[in-house]
């Protein structure tokens, strides 16, 4: 019974793993869209799909309130994903983006919605080849409809619209191991506000260390170090452009952002994504980069505390600065805007800085997937390039 809905995707399957004759690249060619199914799958009688369109308020309100109560929740359920309004426009409103892609699912009397999933466009380049492709995220359904067997029929519904935009492959991450992952990512955290994060149980007073002195070995400095670190603004999209490109070049898998992706993605936002460089202050030029995503968690049943603000490293490029300390000054932006947590994965450069910072290791793991699109064997997390959200 396991997988039995992943058996039958274009996805590479355990059984393939390490079988050197299959060859990297699309598992099924593309559908002439005249033969792609036109009208969207049936669902269970008593629901039916809604396109939402997120920029509606009450949409979003509606999307922010099924998301806030039934999405991911850690391993030992205390902590609950609480992504905000303004985030999930941000997340799903990208250059290009599809508004059939953000697909609801309601109770046809009631109207409630009780289940959801996304897709965005994105460029991704696997090796040397740029693939257009959908990055897909947000599968929720309500905690009380977890055993209709509804996500797979989200997961068709979503691949169906997006084939329809002559789109054949996609990216998406999971908590949990499916056929088959082409990474596996450790993740990571760094305490800002140790003694909040001891009070909720997300972390545990170390063996023979007070809170004192734990406070004191978390403990940063009031400001940033490096020279020349200063917010980026919309005049150095060009420049981080440059940037970022040929940083993200060295990876297997990574976005291949132009400057609209730049514009959008990395550009500051508040509470939604912060991003800092590094500008010469002799010769102007932008040297290094570094940007964190906010994504706080609902604390599950806390009396004191209702909310983790947390801060999800994102794209970071060091060039001239060492990347210890910029990772460092991105901490202590963090700190002064009052996080109580820094997390990242170990993908790109991310473990030549995770223990020397005071990272330590999560209770997960992170597995990235491809879908019709073959890997021959799975990355190094270092080989990845990819942050999704
Ligand atoms: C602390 O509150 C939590 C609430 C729900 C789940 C988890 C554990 C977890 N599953 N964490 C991650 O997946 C994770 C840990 C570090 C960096 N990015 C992550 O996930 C991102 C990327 C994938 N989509 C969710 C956010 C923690």
């Amino acid at each position: 019974q396991r997988h039995k809905f992943w058996e039958t995707q274009p996805v590479g399957q355990f059984k393939d793993i390490g079988n050197p004759t299959l060859p990297e690249g699309p598992i099924e060619p593309p559908t002439p869209l005249s033969e792609v199914k036109q009208e969207p799958y049936n669902l269970p009688n008593l629901y039916e799909w809604v396109t939402c369109d997120i920029h509606d308020e009450q949409m979003c309100d509606e999307i922010y309130t099924l998301l806030a109560n039934n999405y991911v929740e850690d391993d030992e359920n205390m902590f609950r994903f609480n992504y905000s309004k303004e985030f999930l426009r941000w997340a799903l409103q990208p250059p290009g983006y599809f508004t059939a892609w953000h697909i609801g699912v309601r109770v046809k009397t009631s109207k409630k919605m009780v289940a959801f999933i996304t897709g965005i466009p994105a460029r991704i380049r696997v090796r040397d080849e740029v693939v257009n492709m959908a990055e897909i995220n947000f599968l929720c359904v309500h905690k009380k409809l977890r055993t209709k067997r509804l996500a797979p029929v989200m997961i068709k519904e979503v691949t169906r619209r997006v084939h329809l935009e002559n789109i054949w492959q996609a990216a998406y991450t999971a908590g949990v191991i499916l056929p088959t992952p082409v990474a596996t990512c450790q993740y990571w955290h760094r305490s800002l506000n140790p003694k909040k994060l001891i009070d909720v149980g997300f972390s545990r007073l170390g063996a023979r260390m007070t809170m004192s002195r734990t406070i004191k070995l978390y403990k940063l400095p009031e400001s940033t170090v490096t020279p020349g670190f200063r917010k980026m603004e919309i005049h150095d999209v060009p420049a981080v452009t440059r940037l970022i490109r040929n940083y993200l070049s060295q990876f297997i898998v990574a976005p291949d952002f132009d400057e609209n992706d730049v514009e959008h993605w990395l550009l500051p936002r508040e509470n939604v994504v912060d991003s800092y460089l590094v500008e010469s202050p002799e010769t102007h030029e932008v040297t290094d980069f570094c940007s964190f995503y906010t994504l706080p968690s609902s604390i599950l049943g806390n009396p004191n505390y209702s909310t983790l603000k947390a801060a999800y490293s994102f794209y970071n490029v060091s060039t001239a600065t060492p990347l210890l300390q910029l990772m460092n000054d991105a901490l202590i932006v963090a700190k002064q805007k009052d996080y109580d947590v820094f997390n990242a994965l170990d993908v790109m450069q991310n473990e030549s800085f995770l223990k020397e910072l005071k990272f330590g290791p999560g209770d997960g793991k992170l597995h990235y997937y491809l879908y019709n699109y073959r890997v021959r064997h799975a990355l190094k997390s270092s080989e990845l390039g990819l942050v999704l959200l």
